[in-house]
């Protein structure tokens, strides 16, 4: 593996994103400039940040001049101590939070003036875990994992199947019509990851997934994320978990004292 400052880190990423003649500097067979290729980029990845800072009121700078992308059918884990701005970062994703300087863009879209409607529309494209579930108290499991597809308008009959096979294979099959606070912590976290599922975003975000679980349901929930990932969705897990992290060879972004590193 080896390290890269995310601040320093444009021309890989380049490289990655399907661009032609990207890897090279300056102006290119192709006749683009290199600004022209970097706007490429941008469009092509899931999420660019570049230079992006963060802090919450006026404190402290949580995050700084964080610059990188996440590239369209991608997996990583985003890791780091505690306090280290992963949720933060998460939030910035999620276009929940606005950076304090620097730019963003999401699914190629610059989302710095960006108007609520386009802002919805983005974030259906979105599949997301909360640390803290998120679950609707007043509705069975069964119907909080349907929701996403009932708001999208959907017919139970067009979806039914597909919601109780995913409860199901999360190992909720017997618990789907109860309500959460009957549920255990594990199983909210299931519930709440078969929500996010169930609509086959383009991106999944999961902030400690596996926080609730024993280690043998940790492996299983990882293997449905490596599966989604399989079927093209790009998938960004934060974790303290090391153990989750070593049975994926994937890339880890470790964000420590506002910084972010990534590990290929
Ligand atoms: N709403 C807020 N207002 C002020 N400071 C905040 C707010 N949310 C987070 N912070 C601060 O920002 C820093 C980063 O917090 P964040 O929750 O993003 O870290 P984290 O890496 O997700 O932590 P953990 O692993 O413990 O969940 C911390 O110092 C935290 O106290």
């Amino acid at each position: 593996m080896k390290s890269q400052n995310a601040g320093h880190d444009d021309a890989r990423h380049e490289g990655r994103a399907r661009t032609p003649s990207a890897s090279s500097g300056g102006a290119s067979a192709t006749g683009r400039s290199d600004a022209a290729r970097s706007g490429t980029a941008r469009q092509a990845a899931v999420v660019h940040f570049e230079n992006v800072g963060l802090r919450y009121g006026m404190g402290p700078e949580v995050l700084r001049d964080l610059t990188f992308s996440i590239e369209p059918g991608s997996f990583q884990f985003l890791t780091g101590p505690s306090g280290a701005g992963k949720t933060t970062l998460m939030r910035l994703i999620l276009l929940a939070l606005k950076p304090t300087r620097g730019f963003i863009s999401v699914f190629g879209q610059d989302v710095s003036h960006i108007s609520g409607e386009a802002l919805t529309g983005l974030r259906r494209r979105m599949g997301v875990v909360f640390q803290d579930f998120r679950l609707l108290d007043h509705l069975t499991t069964y119907e909080n994992v349907a929701l996403p597809l009932r708001v999208q308008g959907r017919e139970e009959a067009t979806y039914r199947s597909e919601v109780v096979e995913l409860l199901r294979w999360v190992g909720l099959g017997e618990r789907m019509h109860v309500l959460p606070p009957v549920l255990s912590g594990g199983e909210k976290q299931r519930a709440a990851i078969a929500r996010a599922l169930i609509v086959r975003p383009e991106m999944l975000l999961a902030d400690e997934p596996t926080g609730n679980v024993d280690p043998g349901l940790g492996r299983r929930l990882l293997r449905l994320f490596i599966e989604l990932n399989r079927l093209g969705t790009s998938v960004l897990i934060a974790t303290h978990d090391l153990q989750l992290m070593d049975q994926v060879d994937a890339r880890r972004l470790v964000l420590g004292e506002g910084r972010l590193h990534i590990y290929d």
